[in-house]
């Protein structure tokens, strides 16, 4: 049996925020415990609204950040073995990144094929530039460039679309298992994101690659998604097939997120602001969404719900689906049962 792609084995990051005296302890990502099966290409999709802690889990799997607890493994092996040196260039051979930004991917005193020779060259995917040009020429058709039109050409010279189809192109390049990509089309114009996002698709099957998707925008997240992981405060509230998610939200946020879908581009910060809580959120007892959620009753409040496996595809971090029934919490101190159930629904 193939081993697991991913396996995030009760991750955590803390970052410490505030001074010496009075500062805090944010918990950024929170005991995130989940794997992602390795048979066939996929595309996770990471989604959440801003401050979930989707960067720093995808900083986690890129190595670019180290966990507090626990650990992340690729393929069975455990991200710490990449950490020596003599391992850093079979990381990167495995897992590359895209960023956000594609203007700061790339230097504007730099020409943009000379990252990908770089590229090539430093990574053993050629031996000499004439070897180099043809696995260039090869990755920038596949995200539907030409080399004669990239070559020699500064980034001012590309529109954020063509940048970000650039920096897709070199990912490509040592054909790696993994491409993690964070928020790669937030800086796109909202017309030319779903070509970016639909070329994950097409290539998840020509490459033979799989991607982490970060996003807090689930339109696009709907299309191309495999798997969907819903992060809120820190903790994955829900994981599985993205079928079974879209059809069949068991989180309330989940359902909230998915409400907002038909407003394509709208930023889900933008409307639910609720900044005041956040600190707040991350440092509660109970559920970190129960101050929001519609559904939430004294038990969501005082104990931290755990994982429920709905089925193999699909779980959840919510009580609402146990029918608020938990085995560590007896019976007496369960709480009665709130109101109607009929959700007044946030706004968002
Ligand atoms: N280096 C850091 N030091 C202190 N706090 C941090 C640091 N990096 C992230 N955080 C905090 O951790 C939480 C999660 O941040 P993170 O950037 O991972 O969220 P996000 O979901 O990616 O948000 P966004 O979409 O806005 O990037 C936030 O409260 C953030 O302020």
């Amino acid at each position: 049996m193939a081993a697991n792609l991913l396996e995030f084995n009760h991750l955590s990051k803390q970052f410490k925020i505030g001074g010496m005296l009075l500062g805090t302890k944010i918990t950024a990502v929170d005991g995130i415990h989940f794997t992602l099966p390795g048979e066939k290409p996929q595309i996770m999709s990471i989604v959440g609204e801003s401050g979930c802690g989707k960067t720093t889990l995808a900083k986690m799997i890129l190595r670019l950040l180290d966990p507090s607890f626990g650990e992340i493994r690729i393929d069975g092996t455990p991200l710490s073995f990449y950490a020596k040196r003599r391992n850093q260039k079979a990381f990167l051979k495995k897992v590359q990144p895209i960023f956000q930004n594609p203007f700061s991917t790339f230097s504007a005193r730099k020409m943009v094929d000379t990252y990908l020779y770089e590229t090539a060259l430093n990574l053993d995917v050629a031996a000499n530039k004439q070897e180099a040009k043809v696995v260039i020429t090869e990755v920038l058709k596949s995200v539907g460039l030409e080399y004669s039109n990239v070559a020699g050409k500064y980034p001012n010279q590309f529109s954020g679309g063509e940048l970000q189809r650039i920096s897709i192109a070199r990912a490509l390049i040592p054909k790696p298992r993994l491409i993690v990509a964070d928020e790669p089309v937030a800086m796109i114009d909202a017309s030319l994101r779903m070509n970016v996002v639909n070329l994950f698709k097409k290539l998840k099957d020509e490459y033979n690659v799989n991607f982490v998707y970060i996003t807090h925008d689930l339109s696009t997240a709907y299309y191309v998604s495999d798997y969907i992981a819903a992060m809120y405060r820190g903790n994955l509230i829900e994981y599985g097939l993205a079928k079974e998610i879209l059809s069949n939200p068991a989180h309330p946020y989940t359902e909230l997120l998915l409400e907002s879908i038909p407003r394509v581009g709208k930023k889900w910060e933008e409307e639910m602001a609720l900044p005041d809580l956040e600190s707040k959120e991350y440092a509660m007892a109970g559920c970190k969404f129960a101050a929001r959620c519609a559904f939430a009753r004294d038990i969501c409040r005082s104990t931290k719900p755990s994982m429920l496996h709905l089925n193999s595809d699909h779980q959840v971090l919510c009580f609402k689906p146990s029918n608020y029934e938990i085995p560590t919490v007896s019976t007496q101190n369960r709480s009665p049962e709130s109101a109607d159930g009929n959700p007044s629904r946030l706004k968002i």
